[in-house]
């Protein structure tokens, strides 16, 4: 049997909408094996986002079960959660939300340290992440001196800098060319096979799909496809 670090067992999300209930996911079983970039792709609307929350221990489903690392996370007390999303998980978002008053390394340098890094490892661990993602250059620009493909990078640097297991990007090229998008994934792709990294992330941009390990299919809230 192939191991698994996020399991979801007959996963439903349902969101009131006026008297009715819209159901955003519906029954949703899927593993996500480590070591592997999966994509969860799907037209607007098709529940790419809500999924990704919900295995990010964002949100809680309204019925069935997700499991992290062998542990079911649904049931757990907040603060245990916010204990395994902190430690084990690293956020990529498609709106970049860099600090923009901070130098990309001091971006990356914060996140260490509200992570509790001491001083010496906080510098040599946010330098060591952005020259994996080739910014030892751009180290001491501010956001707006660099390009959004190079911002993006920084936003990974900083998600993936204090180690985390699993990192979930959601939507993270939709505010980037088709070129720089595929740059982005294919820094996704590398931090994968170097560093055995599990990343997840949402598309509806078919070009992506290609350099994916695994890819999931959404329609309408149900997993239509897998390959
Ligand atoms: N908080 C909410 N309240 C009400 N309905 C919601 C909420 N969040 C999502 N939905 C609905 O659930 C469905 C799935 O939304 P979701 O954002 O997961 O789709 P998506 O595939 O990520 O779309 P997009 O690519 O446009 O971001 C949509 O019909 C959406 O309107």
């Amino acid at each position: 049997m192939k191991p698994v670090i996020i399991r979801t067992e007959g996963v439903s999300r349902c969101f009131p909408s006026g008297r009715e209930v819209v159901y955003a996911l519906k029954n949703v079983s899927i593993s996500i094996e480590p070591g592997t970039l999966t994509i969860l792709r799907g037209r607007s609307g098709s529940g790419k986002t809500t999924l990704i929350n919900l295995l990010g221990a964002l949100d809680k489903p309204s019925s069935g079960k997700i499991y992290f690392n062998g542990n079911e996370i649904t049931g757990m007390a907040e603060s245990r959660r916010d204990l395994i999303r902190q430690k084990e998980m690293g956020f990529v978002f498609q709106s970049i939300a860099l600090i923009s008053m901070m130098s990309a390394y001091e971006n990356v340098e914060f996140a260490l340290r509200v992570a509790g890094y001491d001083p010496k490892e906080r510098k040599k661990r946010a330098e060591e992440c952005l020259a994996f993602l080739g910014l030892q250059k751009r180290m001491h620009h501010r956001p707006h001196e660099l390009s959004g493909g190079e911002q993006q990078r920084v936003a990974i640097a900083r998600a993936i800098a204090h180690r985390p297991r699993v990192v979930f990007a959601d939507e993270p090229t939709a505010e980037l060319d088709t070129h720089t998008g595929l740059q982005v994934v294919k820094v996704f792709k590398d931090l994968v096979e170097k560093e055995g990294l599990t990343v997840v992330m949402t598309t509806h941009d078919p070009s992506m799909v290609e350099i994916a390990d695994r890819v999931f299919t959404l329609e309408d809230g149900e997993i239509v496809d897998e390959r």
